[in-house]
Order: C-alpha cells, then sequence, then structure tokens
C-alpha cells in the first residue's frame, strides 16, 4: 500500500479544476497503456464539483469516454432517478454530456431497481458486477481500478463507510449494505475497505473548515475504524487533495506549498 501524499490548492475551486485535469492525464495515459480506463466516482459536494470542471474543460476531449469503465464507490439507496443518488448526480454533472458507453457505465441498483428495497440484493448484485470485471492480475474479486475517487465527511466516512460501523469492520465481502447511516439517507450500498483498496490509485479530495479535524487526524495515525477515510489506501498512490481550509490542521510536515 502507498504512503498519503497530501496537495493543498488555494480554494475549492481550484482543487475541483486542478482535479479535473489531473483526472485527464490519469485516464489518458491509462487508455495510451491499456486501451480503456477504470474509474470510480463518489458522490458528496466535492466529487461532484470536480465532475462539473471535467464537463467544462475542453481538455476532457482527449478521454475516449466510450472506452472508460465507471464505478461507483457508494449509492444512496434511493429511487432511480431521486435526485439525491450519486448516480444521478454524477450523469448531471458529467455523464450525461460525454459519450459514455452505457454498458460500461456500472451503476449501483436503485431501491425501486431489480432487487426491490433490499440493500443487501443490491451489494451482493454489484460485488458480482466487480467480480466479473476482474482480470487474473487482479489477483481476486475486484478489478485494479485505475482511480478511485473519494470524499470524506466530517466525522471521517469515506464512500459509506461511517466510523465504527459494521462495514468498518468487513473484510471478506468487496461490496455491503448500510444500514442506520448518521448522515441521511439512512440506507446505502458501499464498497468495503478491502475493497477501495484494491485501486491503484486512491484520491481523496474535500474541503471547507469543517473537514479539518478529520483529515488531519487521517493523516496523523488515526486508526480506520475511527476515522475510515485513514483506511482507504491505493495499492500505487493515495493523494488527498485538499484545499487551503481543509488542510488547516495537517501538521506542516505534510503540506507542501499551495499549487
Ligand atoms: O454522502 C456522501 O458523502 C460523502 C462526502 O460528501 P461531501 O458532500 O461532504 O463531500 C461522499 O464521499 C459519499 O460518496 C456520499 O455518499
Amino acid at each position: 500500500m502507498s504512503r498519503p501524499e497530501v496537495v493543498v490548492h488555494r480554494d475549492g475551486d481550484l482543487l475541483a479544476a486542478a482535479t479535473a485535469a489531473r483526472l485527464v492525464t490519469r485516464l489518458v495515459d491509462a487508455q495510451a497503456a491499456r486501451g480503456s480506463a477504470s474509474l470510480v466516482l463518489t458522490g458528496g459536494r466535492t466529487g461532484t464539483a470536480v465532475l462539473e470542471q471535467l464537463r467544462a474543460a475542453p481538455a476532457r476531449d482527449a478521454v475516449d469516454w466510450s472506452r472508460v469503465d465507471l464505478y461507483w464507490g457508494d449509492e444512496r439507496f434511493l429511487p432511480a432517478g431521486h435526485e439525491d443518488r450519486n448516480e444521478t448526480q454524477a450523469r448531471a454533472a458529467l455523464l450525461d454530456h460525454v459519450p459514455v458507453d452505457p454498458d460500461r457505465v456500472h451503476a449501483m441498483e436503485p431501491s425501486d431497481g431489480r432487487f426491490g428495497d433490499d440493500p443487501d440484493a443490491a451489494a451482493d448484485a454489484y460485488a458480482d458486477v466487480l467480480a466479473a470485471a476482474s482480470r487474473p492480475e487482479d489477483h481476486g474479486s475486484v478489478p485494479s481500478f485505475d482511480v478511485c475517487l473519494l470524499g470524506v465527511g466530517e466525522e471521517g466516512h469515506t464512500a459509506s463507510i461511517f466510523p465504527g460501523s459494521p462495514a468498518v469492520y468487513e473484510r471478506d465481502r468487496s461490496v455491503v449494505a448500510v444500514r442506520n447511516c448518521p448522515k441521511p439517507p439512512p440506507t446505502r450500498v458501499s464498497l468495503t475497505l478491502p475493497a477501495l483498496r484494491q485501486a491503484t490509485e486512491v484520491w481523496l479530495m474535500t474541503t471547507g473548515g469543517a473537514k479539518a479535524a478529520a483529515v488531519a487526524m487521517a493523516l496523523t495515525g488515526a486508526g480506520e475504524v475511527q476515522l475510515p477515510a485513514a483506511g482507504a489506501l491505493g495499492k500505487r498512490r493515495t493523494l488527498w487533495l485538499l484545499d487551503s481550509t481543509a488542510a488547516a490542521k495537517v501538521p506542516e510536515l505534510f503540506t507542501p506549498p499551495l499549487a
């Protein structure tokens, strides 16, 4: 696993624009090397702002969107098209505006989908999607995603893995149903920490002073049960992409000059 690196941008707009540019480069490189790229999307304000910046960036056309496999790190378990679903927000921010291949957009099941109101069945079905996409070189049932985008909650959750919740202890399954979440909606589906750790690169992105304590704790040795974001590590790279207010409590040792 990689050691976390920190990049601090002056403000949230700059963070979103710079992360969008970084993503274009990473996806183009992956496609040049392998013919396709895989990307895990996140919900939340910062993740959505990055997708909006990507939509607005002319360089987005350097990516062959028809050869990008898209997944989600977590989903709010709500009816299809609900405005609070991470899928709905990602489609509005980017996916409806670029020529993705619908067969390569791997959304999690909604609460009115094939399995009805059963988040465990939705989680199992998504685990099957991941297993079907993994190759022998992935050494398991989760693909080595090129980039896994994640947000960070004020209390340190990432994807829908909340501090001290059953999901944070999960070691065997790649996807779980999550109930009684402290942040609405209460029912969600989430990749687990072992699944997130299959990504080649994990990018944790967050902004705002309300996140400063969680960010500092995650970077200075907090355990993943207390602070799940601390357990999200990429195989080759773990990047914390922050604005200056989210980075305010991170010891100087971790923070290079403003980017
Ligand atoms: O509910 C969620 O929140 C987190 C963080 O969101 P933010 O708005 O504080 O950036 C996000 O990572 C997760 O995907 C989402 O379901």
